[in-house]
């Protein structure tokens, strides 16, 4: 996880209710447009001093690099699911955002998109954070195109529903006005009473999604669950989160239980079988390896991968995202060190093959020759 400040951009606020650091925390499944919203909410929110959280599934924080004007005052958090192995970094990223020297107006919380959202909302709720801070909304973000898909895939996507008090229909430039309309109905059935926006690009007019005081706290009663920090709990099965013995540190605030009764267990990840796998190498791939990767390896069960690119035949850094069947390479330009960082996540996923076809993308050093390496 990682925390990002941005400067107001101009004085005139929008309403901030007296009380408590306004949370908003943005969910949906694998590649539904949460960063982009979040992007759109960063250049967008104007006056107000925004501090993201962001929290990954994957050891390569990409989303770092993804998310608009980054800043020296990131700070790496685990990687994991914030809603079963990261509770406590989360609630010490708050802290960190509420002790400093600059007030921050508001935050918005990004979770990975195989979290369950309801135990990131009991942690603002259940612990002494919920003094500190008021939960606006829980804002979950739909792909139109593959919805269908991420609902009969994970028990995740149905509880980001679920808890959705807003549920954006994202992507709508990729299906049908009609497919979108069935989807709609469809939302509604699996939950009554959500705010239903529609967005392409995740464009929507903030003042629908942020500040609108959606999240009705007493719907949700953290003293019903059992939410103290019980930590032989389950994690993902590929969880390598070194803090996982959870061993309590700073703040006294660990007095909940994490020991995910039936409302929100966190063996979601092993239901759902998803694992991810990080790719990091200092070597170009051959746009050539790397396109028959994508267009005859890649398998189905992979939902999701983004990387930031480096190919041994173009000097432009490329952000490439694969969201369902669907992929993207965009262009941009290197500050730093070229290297490549590609993060994959599905179900049930032969780590061993992917990672040897993907290592057969590199350049050979003998294809690097006369091309001009360094000069980019
Ligand atoms: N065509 C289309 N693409 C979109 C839209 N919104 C987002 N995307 C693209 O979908 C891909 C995934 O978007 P992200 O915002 O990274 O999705 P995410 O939910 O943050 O992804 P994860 O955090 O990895 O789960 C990117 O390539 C976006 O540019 C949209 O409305 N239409």
């Amino acid at each position: 996880m990682s925390t990002v400040d941005h400067a107001p951009q101009t004085s005139e606020a929008m309403a901030i209710p007296k009380q408590g650091l306004p949370v908003t925390i943005i969910t949906g499944f694998l590649g539904s447009g949460k960063t982009t919203l979040l992007n759109y909410i960063l250049s967008n929110q104007q006056g107000l001093k925004t501090a993201v959280l962001v929290n990954e599934f994957g050891e390569i924080g990409i989303d770092n690099e993804l998310v608009i004007a980054s800043d020296e005052n990131m700070v790496e958090l685990s990687n994991g699911c914030v809603c079963c192995t990261i509770n406590e970094d989360l609630i010490e990223a708050v802290y960190k955002v509420l002790e400093r020297e600059q007030k921050i107006d508001y935050l918005v919380v990004e979770t990975t998109g195989l979290a369950d959202p309801l135990p990131v909302a009991l942690t603002f709720l259940g612990t002494e954070l919920r003094d500190m801070t008021r939960l606006d909304s829980i804002v979950t973000m739909v792909d139109c195109e593959n919805f269908s898909l991420d609902l009969f895939n994970s028990q995740a996507a149905q509880s980001q529903i679920t808890y959705g008090d807003i549920i954006v229909l994202n992507k709508t430039d990729l299906v049908d006005e009609a497919e979108v309309d069935a989807l709609e109905v469809r939302l509604r059935d699996l939950k009554t009473g959500a705010r239903i926006l529609r967005s392409k690009k995740a464009e929507v007019p903030l003042p629908l999604i942020l500040s609108v005081g959606l999240f009705e706290s007493d719907k949700y009663a953290p003293e019903d669950h059992d939410h103290s920090h019980d930590h032989d709990h389950d994690c993902a099965p590929d969880c390598q989160d070194p803090s996982h013995d959870h061993s309590h540190h700073g703040h006294d605030h660990h007095h909940h239980d994490h020991g995910h009764g039936k409302k929100y267990s966190s063996d979601h990840l092993e239901m759902d079988g998803f694992t991810s796998l990080s790719f990091r190498s200092d070597q170009p791939f051959s746009i050539r390896k790397f396109q028959y990767f994508l267009d005859n390896q890649l398998t189905p069960n992979i939902f999701r991968a983004k990387g930031i690119l480096w190919f041994n035949e173009s000097p432009k850094r490329h952000i490439f995202h694969l969201s369902g069947k669907r992929f993207s390479l965009e262009d941009d330009q290197w500050n730093g060190e070229k290297s490549n960082q590609l993060v994959l996540i599905g179900q049930n996923l032969d780590h061993d093959k992917i990672r040897e076809q993907i290592n057969h993308c590199l350049s050979l050093p003998s294809e690097n020759k006369g091309k001009g390496f360094g000069k980019g």
